[in-house]
């Protein structure tokens, strides 16, 4: 299968802010691939240097074979970026056909326009003039006008209602199925899990997992046992911790939660040690809590 992005040891740093820290990894051909992150986890830095626009401090990173600067890859490249900044004074059929006319093999005008999701009277308005959400449609036509193989969108659902971000995700899949690879970041594991077939989870500069959202969610969604304290001992948290089982023991809405690689195991421990605690619980992991969870760990673990 054709290597579509390998990146090597890749690092970049800012004076001294080390943004991205030795990230490896490889994509094929026709795979959505989410990078998922907190603010600041180095997602956008990531996206800059496999475009070309930043430069690595150091490792590598090729695009189809070829650095990323390449004519011929910046020819099979297309990206839809944070700030969509469309050009002044140029109406939206003229910005297109523009940007067509950078590209060997630009995708036909009908099919651009379709995409734009605007209608015949709005390609004669003001690219500028254009509502958020219209902006995006018409940074997503841009993207897609060389007729990319392999397609960048950094945030791209941001400021978007549900039906537009249905919408986005309902082309971009279209897109998956006829061989394009693409890449998006996100902050929203429940985003990454919906849209994409592997996710590479980013933080503080580095990728901590790397997998399908199946196995990225059996690895950070644990279950967990709360209970509430009746008599608030002094090391109550600290039993607790030492139960079989127990990963962790954290404080939250009020309730203790421990979470556990095995309920049965932890409850039957609980039962029969009397702990003082009362209304016990167990519950499934919540998605998004997991991920919380999982990077405020990691930041405590620096
Ligand atoms: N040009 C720059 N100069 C100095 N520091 C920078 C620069 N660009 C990014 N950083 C820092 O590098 C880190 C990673 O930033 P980056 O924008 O890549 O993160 P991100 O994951 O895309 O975050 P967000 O989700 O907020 O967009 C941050 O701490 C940021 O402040």
């Amino acid at each position: 299968m054709e290597s579509i992005l390998e990146v090597n040891q890749v690092s970049k740093t800012f004076k001294d802010k080390k943004a991205v820290n030795r990230i490896s990894f490889r994509i094929d051909k026709g795979d959505i691939i989410a990078i998922l992150g907190p603010n600041g986890a180095g997602k956008t830095t990531a996206i800059s240097m496999m475009l070309g626009l930043l430069e690595p401090t150091e490792g590598t990173i090729r695009l189809f074979g070829k650095p990323p600067k390449d004519r011929t890859v910046r020819e099979r490249t297309g990206a839809m970026l944070q700030e969509v900044s469309v050009m002044d004074r140029l109406r939206v059929k003229e910005v297109l056909e523009l940007v067509r006319s950078y590209y060997p093999n630009p995708l036909d005008m009908e099919t651009l326009v379709r995409l734009t999701g605007l209608a015949e009277g709005d390609l004669k308005r003001f690219a500028e003039k254009l509502s958020g959400g219209q902006k995006r449609n018409l940074g997503f036509a841009l993207a897609m006008a060389g007729n990319p193989d392999l397609l960048f969108f950094d945030e791209p659902t941001v400021g978007l209602d549900i039906s537009a971000r249905r919408r986005f995700w309902d082309r971009v899949r279209e897109l998956a199925a006829l061989g394009k690879t693409v890449i998006f970041t996100t902050h929203y594991l429940q985003e990454a899990d919906d849209n994409a077939d592997r996710i590479l989870l980013f933080h503080q500069g580095s990728i901590v997992a790397d997998g399908t959202p199946e196995e990225i969610k059996s690895r950070i969604v644990k279950r967990a046992v709360s209970v509430l304290p009746r008599d608030e001992g002094p090391d109550l948290r600290e039993k607790l911790r030492r139960l079989p089982m127990v990963s962790e023991c954290y404080d939250k809405d009020g309730r203790i939660y421990l979470a556990t690689e095995d309920t049965d195991v932890t409850l039957a421990a609980l039962f029969a040690q009397n702990l003082g605690v009362r209304d016990i619980r167990t519950e499934q992991g919540r998605l998004d809590e997991a991920f919380e969870q999982l990077t405020l760990n990691l930041k405590e673990a620096k």
